[in-house]
């Protein structure tokens, strides 16, 4: 028996045909394969019939014949259909997975799904720090994003924001198995934080009056956790109020009387508190020597953190900066250089004065200071000298990352490289470099292969990546000298917890770890203990002050939905009259709802830019670029991936549209505009159910203004913008993104509500009405049977 094997691809079946056909009645038994083609299959039908007609006795198709699929495609295209629908599958998942890690939201919405409705209520302004806390157990913790933060991707175990699944776990499952550390690096039981069994109480060296109103906030975050009931309920009270406060809830907190529980207090705190405000430039050494009292002498070393209170009284309320001068510090003349040729700085501001003496003894410090007020340079000129320390100024490119600093936000960690930059301008043989999600991998990594590295700069999950990929990467990490995490609360959050477990882990442990933002929630303190020593210090610059810049004209207005869009037109109007060098930054919630106010304020005649995380890298980075250059006559729209550290000098006004996703948020979105000293504006815009979200902020001075009047030719000019914003879908992902935002706020209103105000947003953008939502996005926002 003869046999012939053919397999064709892609021929032209016409031209062939025939010399298969001949070739068939040459041979008694013959075999033709063909693949699964179109063609191929209709010239096996055709090669059937030729045959037969040729007296062909036995002709049949075997491997059961052409195959037909759905549609009546073949299996390739049946194959490339499901290929694109999945691609289409995974970017709807990312895209999602990235809005809700732009709300801050990172519960049940991601892989695995929600396992009740109540993994949907993503606390958010209505957000308790307890409750928070008490939440963090039940959440999803994925290697979460640079929370755009930005250009959020879905990726495998490994990458960036990957949400890591173990095996036979379900992706809730999952955060149960992430590396933790074991009870043993930390001191105490519960998770890290002090015990008090067994601490000197003896030590009383403070008395009550010693307890000062500006020092109650810094005063408090430095109790034990198993005190913290206590000093909470105290924490408002002037110190002379503690004798009343309840001997039933001493008893729980397990201190036998009011009077071990002052002293308690008094030991760890009294003798900490030193005023750093007049710190002089001759005190450098002498601060060095004085330095701040802490509990060496304590047998038991699982006290809390130093505290240090700078104070803040010393200075006017206007001045962000101090009378030091940086000559002064025992510092490289390469850094003062940079700092007076290319900076043109000379004196410190008062959280570098502040940290700087501290950092250079080699202390763990938390630093918490109002937004620009210049914390990356009291960070990073320190953490540089430490470099200078070491290795000297050789050139070999193999040495160590000796200086880490993690960064939340990919426009801030280029920011903080670039001044790091800057700071070693005459350092030479010293490299810093930046290695962030949304750019090149294997450019990075050629970069840092060749290019000396001493000091690196990264968002977290593009750091974990290149620990986990870059021959090399996680060895020079060993020889860490700095950490620092920049925006702390924020690193230390449930997005990028996990993350950040994973790194601090594979750094060595002996390491001064910094830890600088703006704002330092209550629960940062426990969640902090994670990456520093527990004898370190907290240096508060703020104290009992506003967490907002005296400077900073800060107003409330609430308004109707339909209003809402006339509203921010005459506000916007309204300030560029006032000030013809405006430079406003428009927060929004979501990047589709800031890519919807965009294109609307562009229709009605703004200069408008916008950026968020459905924009890529390069074009988020030239935007902020053109911002942060811009002289003014400028309006950026924004989601929240410009609300932290981001500098952009000269802003007057910032715009917040909308609930903001916390008090802290509220602070850093403002802290955008009055930095380095300089005034500005901040208005808050509510709709009415929105409202309850002013108690959050009632500590801070923020007055209402009544809504200005809209003429009916205003509400004419916006509806015919919005008739040419021109691609429906805007608006249609500006709805959906709505509704998912506030779904997963923890707002006080059932969903059947949410909807309905969901649905007035679509009539107040242009829709007709609502858009008809996938039934799996209506799923995963917790909507069955509501939409
Ligand atoms: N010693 C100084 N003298 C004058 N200007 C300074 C000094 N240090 C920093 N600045 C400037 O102050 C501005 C704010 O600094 P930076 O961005 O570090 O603030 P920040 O405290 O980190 O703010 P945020 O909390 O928003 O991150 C920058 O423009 C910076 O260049």
């Amino acid at each position: 028996m003869s046999a012939c094997m053919m397999q064709c691809r892609q021929l032209r079946y016409n031209s062939i045909l025939p010399g298969y056909v001949s070739l068939a009645s040459r041979n008694s038994s013959l075999r033709f394969f063909f693949s699964g083609h179109r063609h191929h299959r209709l010239m096996a039908d055709e090669l059937l019939a030729s045959s037969l007609g040729r007296g062909m006795r036995r002709v049949r198709m075997m491997g059961g014949g052409p195959r037909t699929y759905p549609g009546g495609v073949t299996k390739w295209e049946w194959k490339r259909l499901n290929e694109q629908k999945k691609q289409q599958w995974e970017q709807a998942k990312r895209i999602r997975e990235r809005q809700v890690f732009e709300q801050k939201q990172p519960l049940g919405l991601t892989a695995g799904g929600p396992k009740k409705e109540q993994d949907h209520r993503i606390p958010a302004w209505g957000l308790d720090p307890q409750m928070k806390a008490a939440t963090e157990h039940s959440r999803i913790a994925n290697g979460h994003p640079e929370i755009d933060t930005q250009g959020f991707k879905f990726r495998k175990l490994g990458s960036e924001h990957s949400h890591r699944r173990y095996p036979g776990t379900t992706g809730i499952e999952a955060k149960l198995h992430v590396p933790t550390f074991s009870s043993s690096e930390f001191n105490g039981t519960d998770g890290g934080l002090p015990t008090v069994q067994g601490q000197r109480y003896n030590d009383f060296r403070m008395s009550n009056r010693q307890f000062s109103p500006t020092s109650k906030v810094a005063w408090a975050s430095s109790i034990p956790k198993d005190m913290r009931n206590f000093s909470a309920s105290a924490v408002g009270e002037r110190a002379a109020d503690l004798d009343t406060v309840d001997a039933r809830r001493l008893q729980n907190d397990r201190i036998s009387s009011k009077s071990d529980a002052l002293k308690r207090i008094s030991s760890r705190t009294g003798p900490l508190r030193t005023n750093l405000g007049r710190l002089q430039i001759d005190d450098v050494n002498s601060s060095v020597k004085t330095k701040v009292e802490y509990s060496d002498d304590s047998e038991d070393d699982s006290y809390g953190p130093t505290t240090v209170s700078s104070n803040t009284k010393s200075y006017s309320q206007s001045s962000h900066l101090s009378q030091s001068r940086f000559d002064g510090f025992k510092l490289s003349a390469l850094s003062i250089r940079a700092l007076h040729e290319v900076l043109g700085y000379e004196t410190m501001t008062i959280v570098q004065e502040a940290t700087l003496p501290i950092i250079l003894q080699g202390k763990d410090v938390l630093a918490k200071a109002k937004t620009g007020t210049g914390k990356t340079i009291a960070f990073l000129l320190p953490a540089i000298e430490k470099v200078l320390q070491g290795s000297g100024n050789s050139l070999a490119r193999q040495k160590p990352i000796e200086v880490l600093v993690i960064c939340p936000a990919r426009e801030l960690a280029m920011q903080a490289a670039s001044e790091a930059t800057t700071l070693m301008k005459y350092h030479k043989g010293l490299g810093v470099q930046v290695v962030i999600g949304g750019t090149s991998m294997p450019a990075e990594s050629t970069k840092f292969k060749t290019l000396p590295c001493q000091v690196l700069v990264a968002t977290p999950g593009r750091l974990l990546d290149h620990m986990e990929k870059t021959p090399e990467f996680a060895n020079r990490l060993k020889g860490l000298k700095v950490l620092v995490l920049d925006e702390a609360d924020r690193l230390l959050d449930m997005g990028f917890r996990n993350s950040l477990l994973s790194i601090l882990k594979a750094l060595p442990k002996e390491r001064q770890t910094l830890l600088f933002s703006a704002t330092i929630p209550k629960e940062v303190h426990g969640m902090s203990k994670i990456a520093l020593k527990p004898d370190h210090m907290f240096i508060d610059t703020v104290g009992q002050e506003d967490e907002t810049h005296a400077l900073v004209k800060q107003q409330y207005l609430i308004a109707s939905q339909e209003k809402i869009l006339p509203v921010i037109y005459s506000l916007l109007q309204q300030h560029i009259a006032e000030e013809p060098a405006y430079k406003v930054l428009v927060f929004c919630t979501t990047a589709n709802i800031t890519a919807f106010m965009a294109s609307l304020y562009t229709k009605l005649g703004f200069n408008t830019r916008e950026i968020h995380s459905r924009k890529t890298q390069s074009y988020r980075t030239r935007v902020s670029d053109e911002f942060r250059k811009s002289k003014g006559g400028i309006i950026m729209f924004t989601s929240d991936v410009s609300a932290r550290g981001v500098d952009y000098p000269d802003v007057t006004f910032v715009l917040q549209i909308g609930l903001p996703s916390g008090r802290e948020q509220y602070i850093h979105r403002l802290g955008r505009t009055g930095r380095a000293g300089k005034e500005g504006e901040g208005m808050l815009l509510l709709l009415p159910w929105e409202k309850p979200f002013l108690k959050k902020v009632q500590d801070l001075s923020i007055e209402a203004v009544t809504t200005p009047e809209i003429s009916s030719t205003l509400y004419h000019q916006i509806s015919s913008a919005l008739s040419k914003v021109g691609d429906p879908k805007i608006q249609e992902r500006a709805y959906q993104s709505w509704l998912g935002y506030y779904t997963s706020c923890q707002l006080d209103m059932d969903k059947r509500t949410i909807v309905q105000l969901a649905a007035q947003f679509s009539t107040s953008i242009g829709l007709d009405e609502p858009p008809i939502l996938p039934r799996n996005t209506i799923r995963k926002m917790g909507l069955n049977g509501v939409l």
